[in-house]
């Protein structure tokens, strides 16, 4: 069995190297001459998994991607031609959340706020949408969630607020699939006549797909003078994005949100996990026994909680001011795909084993995610 699988994909060798022989690929240039010969094709969001792609071949039996988003997935295609699908829906949501808390700790010592006395608006309230409120709650951040789909819902019991509601937040947050079509589609959700709407003070960050926001409209609103606070880790065309945004930005990414090891790497092994239901074979490795330790990996702490301990922890785990940093320097000269293809290592707060003094102890780092010891 030929498995082909992208580069960008951490541990594949180690889950798949019993199940087939192994070819990896460059994602963004993958032809259908290249796989060919594939049984199994395993994809990020930067291959258009269509037609045109696997029309020369005749032997496919699964595609998977190790990724949330399912935009570059023709699904109606695969169903058309039986071939088997698996997404790894939630496998990078903490990442994403602690990116979005990462911001928020930046610009919070950047603009002196209280991050207690923010309200945070979350546009889309599935996988990465949840984890950030959960780690909100943690701190005490009041929010509101805005998720017509599952307001309709009556399985979930959570208040749901308008768009209109949440666009008013200090921070607002977008968690939402890209999608062109129904009452909800996402696309230029936020389009001039939202953005411009939001007031100087008020931070949007969009950690979700670039096309969500109408980015040339952004560009214009922001050369209008409009002082809103920018977090941008995705951007419209990926990867020939608009860059006269990048200085606009309070924060500028290369769609790495959901890049923490421990992201990438459950969503290769949610891949292992499809393709063994769907060869009818026994799971017998997991990620844990792969997973590295990070850098540092423990550390204990003194103070109860306040806001400048959670700023200093955040950091220490993930600055997002690196990211930053590299795109800044990096884009122009390498381009969007080398940042991304050549990411470095970072970790979730669950690889930080936290213990506290007497006078310390408090339950808000456990919410947050860090390991209690
Ligand atoms: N930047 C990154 O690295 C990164 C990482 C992970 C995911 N993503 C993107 O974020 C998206 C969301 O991820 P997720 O795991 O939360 O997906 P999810 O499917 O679990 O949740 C998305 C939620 O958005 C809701 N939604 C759909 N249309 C909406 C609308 N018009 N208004 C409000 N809510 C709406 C859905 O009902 C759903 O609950 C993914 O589709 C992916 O494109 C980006
Ligand atoms: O949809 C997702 O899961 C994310 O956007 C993911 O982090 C994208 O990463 P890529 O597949 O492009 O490497």
């Amino acid at each position: 069995m030929n498995i082909f699988y992208d580069e960008n994909m951490p541990y594949a060798a180690d889950f798949f190297k019993d199940i087939g022989h192994l070819h990896p690929f460059a994602g963004r240039t993958l032809s259908a001459e290249a796989i060919k010969e594939a049984d199994v094709l395993l994809v990020r969001s930067i291959t258009q998994v269509n037609k045109t792609l696997l029309e020369k071949n005749t032997r496919l039996k699964f595609v998977g991607t190790a990724t949330i988003g399912v935009d570059h997935i023709d699904q109606a295609y695969l169903q058309q031609r039986g071939i088997g699908f698996s997404s790894s829906p939630g496998c990078n949501a903490i990442s994403v959340a602690e990116y979005v808390l990462s911001s928020l700790v930046i610009l919070a010592e950047r603009y002196c706020l209280t991050l207690s006395e923010m309200t945070v608006g979350i546009v889309g309230a599935g996988n990465t949408g949840s984890r950030l409120s959960e780690k909100l709650d943690a701190l005490g951040i009041k929010y509101l969630l805005c998720d017509p789909l599952l307001a309709e819902q009556s399985s979930d019991k959570r208040i749901f607020s308008t768009l209109d509601e949440v666009l008013a937040c200090d921070v607002i947050s977008l968690h939402v699939p890209k999608t062109m079509t129904g009452e909800y589609a996402t696309y230029h959700l936020l389009d001039h006549g939202r953005l411009s709407q939001l007031s100087d003070q008020q931070i949007l960050i969009n950690a979700c797909r670039g096309e969500v926001i109408d980015n040339k409209a952004l560009l214009a609103l922001k050369n209008s003078g409009r002082e809103f606070k920018l977090v941008l880790d995705v951007w419209e065309d990926e990867p020939n994005i608009l860059h006269e945004l990048i200085p606009f930005c309070e924060i500028s990414t290369a769609h790495i949100a959901g890049y923490s090891l421990e992201g990438k790497a459950r969503g290769t092994e949610m891949l292992y996990q499809a393709l063994c239901q769907q060869l009818e074979i026994t799971p017998k490795k997991q990620l844990k026994n792969y997973l590295i330790e990070a850098n540092i990996s423990g550390l204990t702490i003194n103070q109860p909680f306040n806001e400048i301990l959670l700023n200093q922890l955040v950091k220490l785990v993930y600055d997002v001011r690196r990211d930053d940093g590299i795109f800044r320097q990096q884009i122009f000269s390498h381009g969007f795909d080398h940042i991304r293809k050549n990411y470095p290592a970072r970790r979730e707060f669950s690889a930080m084993k936290i213990s506290m003094t007497e006078q310390a102890k408090s339950d808000v780092w456990y919410h947050l995610g860090f390991n209690n010891v």
